[in-house]
């Protein structure tokens, strides 16, 4: 399909701890040799696009022609069946905004509470389908991109429940499951995740 990925030092094209482990794990058996955005003091850009495809291309070609080293950037959220979809782009924004406006630092649960409370007033008849989405991007410094997909199907819970994880695991039960991504050990989260569908995708048309 698109070129291939030699092994060697690739950029993890994110700002969020959770995500860089997670892809860190997922990189690990394909003799890559990952390293974070931070790390290397790369900017964090702007995320002006309307789908996660754009999201992640920003991101993955910021890094990538700042670094001169191919780079990975995911782009993903929360797709609520009943609000139409939503927040599903605006995930990260949306925790920041409905509660914290002008203010730095993001409050998931806060943001899910909310969520919460639509659903109650639907009744308890609520449609309380979910996906995670997440599209991953490679970039080469030479501005060449693809593009990957996943997603996993499931349902809002609360209270949240469970540590584990990051961002809105904890209110996210994947479908045929009793626990939530939250309470899941990291291998488990991994074994039916949104990233690792698009992390199988790349790696089928990658390596
Ligand atoms: O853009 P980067 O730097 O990668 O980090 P971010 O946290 O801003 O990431 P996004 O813009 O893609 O926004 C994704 C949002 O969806 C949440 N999210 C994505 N994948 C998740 C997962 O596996 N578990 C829990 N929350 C997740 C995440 O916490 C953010 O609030
Ligand atoms: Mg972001």
């Amino acid at each position: 399909m698109t070129r291939t990925l030699p092994p060697g030092r690739l950029v993890i094209a994110s700002h969020n701890e959770g995500k860089v482990r997670e892809i860190t794990a997922l990189l690990g058996p394909h003799g890559m040799e990952p390293v974070s955005a931070g790390s290397l003091g790369l900017p964090e850009p702007e995320e002006t696009g309307t789908t996660f495809a754009e999201n992640a291309r920003i991101k993955a070609l910021a890094s990538a022609t700042a670094s001169g080293l191919p780079a990975l950037a995911d782009d993903s959220g929360l797709e609520v069946a009943a609000l139409g979809g939503r927040p599903g782009v605006y995930t990260a924004d949306w925790a920041e905004r409905q509660w914290f406006e002008g203010e730095k630092g993001r409050d998931w649960y806060m943001a899910m509470g909310k969520v919460e409370g639509l659903l109650c007033e639907i009744g308890p008849d609520a449609d309380r389908s979910a996906a995670f989405v997440c599209t991953l991007c490679l970039a080469w410094p030479d501005g060449e991109t693809a593009l990957f997909e996943g997603r996993a199907e499931g349902l809002l819970v609360w209270p949240p429940r469970g540590r584990q994880g990051f961002g809105y695991d904890p209110v996210f039960q994947p479908a045929g499951q009793s626990l939530t991504f939250g309470e899941m050990a990291p291998e488990a989260k991994k074994a039916m995740s949104h990233r690792t569908r698009a992390f199988e995708r790349l790696v089928a048309g990658l390596f």
